[in-house]
């Protein structure tokens, strides 16, 4: 039996892409019987992923937020590989519990999906917001606050609210808005042939000096390998340091990417997350 790590309670955008996951690796093997585990905070499903579960499912970068830091954080120690990457499409839905917006007091939103639905939420006047772990927790909290509370929630979840008087169907600032998904796990997956690749790597920059990030830009630009992001964050142990995370198209078996790895990994701490099938937009 898989057992896969993911955001929960059930039917967050977390809990969809995991299913969708499912849905994909057993068309390719239906025999393999899967088991979702649900945990409060992205964190709480990161640690889970070795431990008591096999996978884990996690959002990585939305469109209009950007990289999601806390899983980003988990990142940069970790010994796990990313296996995966999907793209699910995410829209969002206000369900209010209070007759009028007017007497709206308190709005429950996820603290990603909050910055995907500011402009719904900016217009609220008088309203205090508070900033769940789960789009589906917030549905919980709002319930929970009663008649002057209101949520920000999954559309997908709307059929599942009982006692709403005010339902605005899309609050998402964008229509085409989506997030990335990764998958991480234990141990890495053998590649397979003919599929387009992404390989995502750290450099861990524990004593920063002149020209790091040039050094490893040029050495991938020297053999003709195509960076699509670059994040940093910061190290917490001086201000101005930073680590890197970065994406490049292909396989870290590709011979032109074993060599300018080999070249950078000489002289920089720079650890190599997991070469994976690029999802297709
Ligand atoms: O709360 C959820 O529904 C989640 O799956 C988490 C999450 C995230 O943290 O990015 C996933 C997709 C959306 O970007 C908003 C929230």
């Amino acid at each position: 039996m898989l057992t896969i790590a993911t955001l929960g309670p059930k039917d967050t955008f977390s809990d969809i892409a995991t299913k969708q996951y499912i849905q994909a690796i057993q068309n390719k093997k239906p025999v393999q019987q899967a088991q979702i585990q649900y945990y409060g905070t992205l964190a709480q499903t990161f640690e889970a992923v070795g431990k008591e579960c096999q996978l884990g499912v996690l959002p990585i970068e939305n469109l209009s937020e950007g990289y999601v830091q806390v899983v980003l954080d988990q990142l940069l120690n970790t010994k796990l590989f990313v296996i995966s990457e999907l793209l699910l499409p995410i829209q969002f839905s206000f369900v209010g519990f209070c007759d009028e917006l007017t007497q709206l007091t308190d709005l429950y939103v996820q603290f990603v999906a909050h910055g995907q639905c500011s402009e719904f939420i900016n217009a609220l006047e008088g309203v205090k917001v508070h900033n769940s772990q789960s789009n589906m927790e917030s549905l919980i909290l709002a319930e929970e606050k009663g008649e002057s509370a209101g949520a920000i929630i999954p559309q997908h979840a709307l059929s599942q609210v009982q006692n709403a008087t005010i339902i605005n169907n899309d609050v998402t600032n964008y229509a085409n808005n989506q997030t990335r998904f990764l998958v991480i796990s234990e141990t890495p997956l053998d590649r397979v042939a003919g599929k387009e690749y992404k390989t995502t790597l750290v450099v861990n920059n524990k004593q920063d000096c002149p020209g790091v990030l040039g050094n490893i830009v040029s050495a991938f630009a020297l053999q003709k390998v195509n960076l699509t992001s670059i994040m940093s964050r910061p190290t917490r142990s001086q201000i101005g340091n930073y680590h890197f995370f970065i994406d490049i198209d292909g396989h870290q078996e590709d011979s032109n990417i074993a060599i300018a790895l080999s070249e950078i990994q000489a002289t920089y701490d720079v650890t190599v997350i997991g070469s994976y099938i690029k999802a297709v937009n």
